[in-house]
Order: structure tokens, then C-alpha cells, then sequence
């Protein structure tokens, strides 16, 4: 199965370290967002879509380029970083990506760390930012891998049972 990799990881690369143990395990091409405009997706039957959570949303670039995609049947996954670390960042990129045709094949969130003083006064923010100290870890990383490893075996199996 060919697979792709985009993502957007502006602030401490936490994104991009995640999207690289998924590329690594997927043997995927990766793209960072930065990158490029457009993408051609025609080859690719997975595409895992990654961010950063920046003021409470994923990267509005991610949301403009998937809007310019044809992901009819396509299998998507989308993940993300965050100070909390909750997947329910990803559900309005997920709404989007289902929106254009794709199959939603799964949802992973984990820490990354940030500094809350750099563009906050909150506190609630400055509790929450020293708890991200040290994400993405191991544990993420290793969470990460068997996320990947689940997407991987239920689309082996779909593919045996049809
Ligand atoms: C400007 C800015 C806004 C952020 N807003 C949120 C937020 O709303 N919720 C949250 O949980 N984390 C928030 N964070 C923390 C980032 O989501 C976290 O550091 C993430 O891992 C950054 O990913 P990156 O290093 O791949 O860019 C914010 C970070 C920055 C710099």
C-alpha cells in the first residue's frame, strides 16, 4: 500500500517527530506542509494528515490544502500534538477529510511540549505547559508505533476480506 505523511509542526517539531515514527513504520513518503502548496494524491490509498494544535486548532494550512484534495476512498488518519494531548482537536479536520469522500481510519493525539509565557498570560495555560515537559517521550513514541501498527493490520484485513 503506498502511503503519504503531510504535516505541520511550526513550533518545536513535536508533530514531526510523531509523523516520523509513523513514516518509518508505514515506509511513507513524508511531507512537511512548509513545503509545499499542492499536493498529487492519485497514488497513495493512505494518507496520514498531522499538526500541531496552535490557539485550539489544528494548522489552518492542513484545513486549505485538504480542502484542494479529491479523497474519494481514500484511508486517512489524522493525528496531533497539543499541550493537553486530546484527540478531539482532530474531529473537525476528520469532519472535513469524510466531507471530501475519505475513510476515516483512526485518530492519535499525544504532549508536545511548549512554553506558555512565550504567547500567553493564562495560567491554566502555564499549568498545562509544565506538564508537557518532555513530550513527545518514549511512551508517545511507543504509543505512537502501536497506533500505527492497529491502522496498518485493519486495513490488511479489510483488503483480505474483500
Ligand atoms: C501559539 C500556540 C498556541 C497553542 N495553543 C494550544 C492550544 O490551544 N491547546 C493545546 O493543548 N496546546 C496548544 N499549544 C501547544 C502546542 O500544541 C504543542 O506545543 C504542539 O506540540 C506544537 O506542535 P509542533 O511542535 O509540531 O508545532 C500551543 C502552542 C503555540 C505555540
Amino acid at each position: 500500500m503506498k502511503s503519504l505523511i503531510i504535516y505541520c509542526s511550526s513550533y518545536k517539531n513535536n508533530t514531526e517527530k510523531i509523523a516520523r515514527v509513523f513514516s518509518e513504520k508505514m515506509d511513507s513518503e513524508l511531507i512537511n506542509i512548509k513545503d509545499i502548496t499542492d499536493v498529487n494524491i492519485i497514488s497513495y490509498n493512505l494518507i496520514g494528515f498531522g499538526s500541531g494544535v496552535y490557539k485550539e486548532s489544528l494548522s489552518p494550512k492542513l484545513f486549505e490544502l485538504a480542502e484542494k484534495l479529491d479523497l474519494k476512498n481514500k484511508n486517512v488518519f489524522v493525528f496531533s500534538t497539543s499541550g493537553i494531548g486530546m484527540t478531539f482537536y482532530n474531529k473537525k479536520l476528520i469532519k472535513l477529510l469524510m466531507a471530501k469522500g475519505a475513510v476515516n481510519i483512526g485518530s492519535f493525539a499525544c504532549k508536545g511540549n511548549f512554553i506558555a509565557r512565550e504567547f500567553s498570560n493564562n495560567k491554566l495555560f502555564d499549568y498545562i505547559g509544565r506538564l508537557s515537559q518532555g513530550h513527545p517521550n518514549d511512551r508517545d513514541f511507543k504509543y505512537a508505533e502501536r497506533f500505527i501498527e492497529r491502522v496498518l493490520d485493519s486495513l490488511e484485513k479489510n483488503s483480505k476480506n474483500k
